[in-house]
């Protein structure tokens, strides 16, 4: 049985929006990058286990000598993670539009497994060739790119995923029905008070967020992997109002 390692997480404490001063409109810069890791573990429920569970899924399916994407991959956390878990050797693609970010990631993959290659790409994913991916990874970065991009990135992932490969997507979902909406909302931002984040710090980063990060429905993303291609999508976790799914690309 595998030992499965910890994540490897490491920046300073987020506390972006105590301060007076504080990314609006929200935008994964230098400052939010050096804080990063934290945010990312203290704002989004099950991080970590999602993370985890996706090596789980890629053990399964990734093939040696194929590449994995990991699209809107910040500071490298995905990545170096399945590096550990993924003996035959593969080519990683990290793929980020921020420089911060890579700067971030490059550090975190300078301790990365060595039968494996790892490839940095610093631009936007709606200009980056996909080719050759058994596995491809993309989670809470959908939700940041227009509403009008993401078919064709989802179209472009399908053309790039090897017969019988997945992609893995984590987003922050809405609900359709209002009051499940407020609920939902409610839910989450007692989480975040629990991991620590004042209710002025929800607030802002709510309203910087607003616009910037625009949620899916559940049934959006499925309808959207069935046009893109994938014969078969199923969600796989779901906590509140942050989801995974698995979709897959058949052999015909
Ligand atoms: C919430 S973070 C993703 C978290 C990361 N996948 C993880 O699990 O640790 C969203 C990331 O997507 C990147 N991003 C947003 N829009 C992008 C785009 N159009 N192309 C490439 N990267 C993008 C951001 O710079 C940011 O690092
Ligand atoms: O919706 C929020 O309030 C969040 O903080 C969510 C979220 C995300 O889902 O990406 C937003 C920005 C950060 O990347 C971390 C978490």
């Amino acid at each position: 049985m595998q030992e499965i390692p910890r994540l490897v997480l490491n920046s300073k404490k987020d506390e972006l929006f105590a301060s007076k001063q504080y990314p609006k409109p929200f935008a994964f810069n230098a400052e939010v990058a050096g804080v990063f890791d934290d945010m990312v573990k203290r704002s989004i429920p099950l991080y970590c286990d999602v993370t985890t569970y996706l090596g789980d899924w890629a053990l399964d399916y990734y093939k040696a000598g194929s590449h994995i994407y990991d699209i809107g991959c910040s500071t490298g956390t995905t990545m170096i993670h399945l590096a550990q878990r993924l003996e035959k050797p593969v080519t990683f693609f990290g793929v980020d539009n921020s420089s911060a970010m890579i700067a971030k990631a490059e550090e975190k993959l300078d301790h990365a497994p060595e039968q494996h290659r790892y490839q940095l790409i610093c631009d936007d994913v709606m200009n980056v060739a996909i080719s050759n991916a058994s596995v491809v990874i993309i989670n809470y970065t959908l939700q940041f790119l227009p509403i009008t991009q993401r078919l064709a990135l989802l179209q472009k992932i399908y053309d790039g995923l090897c017969p019988g490969g997945i992609l893995f997507v984590s987003e922050k979902v809405r609900f359709d029905n209002p009051q499940f909406q407020e609920t939902s909302t409610k839910i989450y931002e007692e989480f975040k008070e629990r991991q620590g984040y004042s209710r002025t710090e929800i607030e802002k980063k709510k309203e910087a967020l607003d616009n910037v990060l625009i949620p899916f429905t559940e049934q959006e993303h499925k309808d959207f992997l069935g046009q893109a291609g994938f014969s078969h999508c199923d969600s796989v976790m779901k906590w509140n109002n942050f989801m995974s799914l698995v979709a897959f690309k058949g052999y015909s």
